[in-house]
C-alpha cells in the first residue's frame, strides 16, 4: 500500500507530528506478515452471492480471508470449502455493530440486495447501509486499510438517463418502498467521499448492475433466480407488470473481477459502473429462460411493484478504460451454467405444480 506525504520510509512517522491517516497507512504498510500477494482481506457479506464468490477468488489468489456476515441473507453452506482453511476466518457478526480487527482491504458488501429481503425490515436496511458504513469507514481509517464499497446501479432510480453514466445523478423517490435500499447506499456512498476528502481513506465505489448467476438463493425473489428456478419446477414465470421494463444482467464470475480489479488499481475513487451493457427486457428474458427449460408452464403477468425502474443499463466505458475491465459471459451462456447449478442443487426434482401448471 503506497505511503504518501513523504512517509515512503522505513521509520515509523513521529506519532507527535503526523495526522492519524498518515500513521495508520504508515502501520498497514508495514505491518508483519503481509505482503501485496498475501494480503488480509475483510469481506463483510462474504456468505453471500456475490460474496461467496468474491472470497473464492481472494482464496484462490492466496490471500487470508475473514469473512464477516450476520447470516440474515447469506448462507455458511457457500463458504465450506474454505471453513478450516488456516487463511480463512468466519466471523458471524452484524456490521451495524462496531468490530475491530486488523486488515489491509476491505470488500464492504454487507446489506440485503434482493428488493424482497431489503424491503422486509427497511429500517434494518437503512442502518446497515448508514451505521455499517460508517463503523467499515472508521475502521479503514484507524488501521490504513483500503475500503470498496458495493454500491448500486439502484442510486440512479427510475433513470431519466439511458444508459447510465457515473456523473448521473439519478432519479430517486426519497420517501418509496425501495428508499432503504437506494438512498441507503447513495449516503454509503456519500460517507465514503467525506471520510475520503476528511480522514483521506482510500476508498473504491462500485455501482453494481444486476448480478446473476450460480448460488442465488431459489427463493430472492429477484427476476433470473425467480424465473429459472419456477421454469425448472414446471410453474409460471412470474412477470411484474408488462414486462417491458429492461436490465442488463451480468455473470457473477465477471463481475468479482470487476472488483478485484478495482480494489487494485492505485489512483482512482470511482464510482465507477460494474454490469453488462447488454440490455433485455423482462419478457426477453422468459423467453430465454423458457427455450432453456422446456417444461416452464408459461408466463404469468402480475401487477407491477412500486417504484419499479422502468429501465436500466450500464456506461461501461470508465470500467474499460481505467480497468481494462468488460463483461465476457453472454446471458445464454451464463443462464446454462446456472440452470446446471440449480438443477444439481436439487430445485425441480419434485415438482411442485403449485399453480396449477404441469
Ligand atoms: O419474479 C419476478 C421478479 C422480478 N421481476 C421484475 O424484474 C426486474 C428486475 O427485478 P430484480 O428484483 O431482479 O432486481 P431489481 O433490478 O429490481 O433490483 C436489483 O437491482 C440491482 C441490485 O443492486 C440488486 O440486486 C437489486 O436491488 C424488475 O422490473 C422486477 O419487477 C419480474 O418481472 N418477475
Amino acid at each position: 500500500m503506497p505511503v504518501t506525504n513523504g512517509e515512503d520510509s522505513d521509520a515509523c512517522p513521529d506519532p507527535r507530528s503526523q495526522p492519524l491517516d498518515v500513521l495508520a497507512r504508515w502501520r498497514a504498510a508495514h505491518a508483519p506478515n503481509r505482503s501485496a500477494a498475501r494480503r488480509r482481506v475483510l469481506v463483510t457479506g462474504g456468505a453471500g452471492f456475490i460474496g461467496s464468490h468474491l472470497v473464492d477468488r481472494l482464496m484462490q489468489l492466496g490471500h487470508e480471508v475473514i469473512v464477516v456476515d450476520s447470516l440474515f441473507t447469506g448462507r455458511k453452506e457457500y463458504l465450506a470449502p474454505w471453513l478450516g482453511n488456516l487463511r480463512f476466518e468466519f466471523i458471524r457478526h452484524d456490521v451495524t455493530e462496531p468490530i475491530v480487527l486488523e486488515v489491509d482491504q476491505i470488500y464492504h458488501l454487507a446489506c440485503p440486495a434482493s428488493p424482497v429481503h431489503y424491503k422486509y425490515n427497511a429500517i434494518k436496511t437503512i442502518k446497515t447501509n448508514v451505521i455499517g458504513t460508517l463503523n467499515m469507514l472508521g475502521l479503514a481509517k484507524r488501521i490504513g486499510a483500503r475500503l470498496l464499497l458495493a454500491s448500486t446501479s439502484e442510486v440512479y432510480g427510475d433513470p431519466l438517463q439511458h444508459p447510465q453514466t457515473e456523473d448521473y445523478w439519478g432519479n430517486v423517490n426519497p420517501i418509496g418502498v425501495r428508499s432503504c435500499y437506494d438512498e441507503g447506499k447513495r449516503v454509503a456512498e456519500t460517507l465514503c467521499f467525506d471520510y475520503h476528502r476528511q480522514h483521506h481513506v482510500d476508498i473504491r465505489i462500485a455501482r453494481i448492475f444486476n448480478t446473476y448467476g450460480p448460488r442465488m438463493i431459489e427463493n430472492d425473489g429477484r427476476v433470473v433466480s425467480n424465473f429459472v428456478a419456477q421454469a425448472l419446477r414446471g410453474e409460471h414465470l412470474t412477470v411484474y407488470g408488462d414486462g417491458q421494463q429492461t436490465r442488463s444482467f451480468c455473470y457473477v464470475n465477471d463481475l468479482v473481477d470487476g472488483l478485484v480489479r478495482l480494489m487494485n488499481t492505485d489512483d482512482i475513487t470511482g464510482p465507477i459502473n460494474l454490469g453488462n451493457p447488454t440490455e433485455f427486457s423482462m419478457l426477453q428474458l422468459a423467453h430465454c429462460v423458457r427455450e432453456k427449460i422446456p417444461q416452464c408452464a408459461g408466463i404469468r403477468f402480475l401487477p407491477p411493484t412500486p417504484d419499479d425502474p422502468s429501465k436500466r443499463q450500464p456506461d461501461i466505458a470508465c470500467a474499460r478504460q481505467l480497468l481494462g475491465w468488460e463483461p465476457q459471459v453472454p446471458l445464454s451462456q451464463g443462464l446454462d451454467w446456472m440452470v446446471e447449478e440449480f438443477r444439481a442443487r436439487g430445485i425441480g426434482d419434485k415438482q411442485s405444480g403449485a399453480d396449477g401448471a404441469c
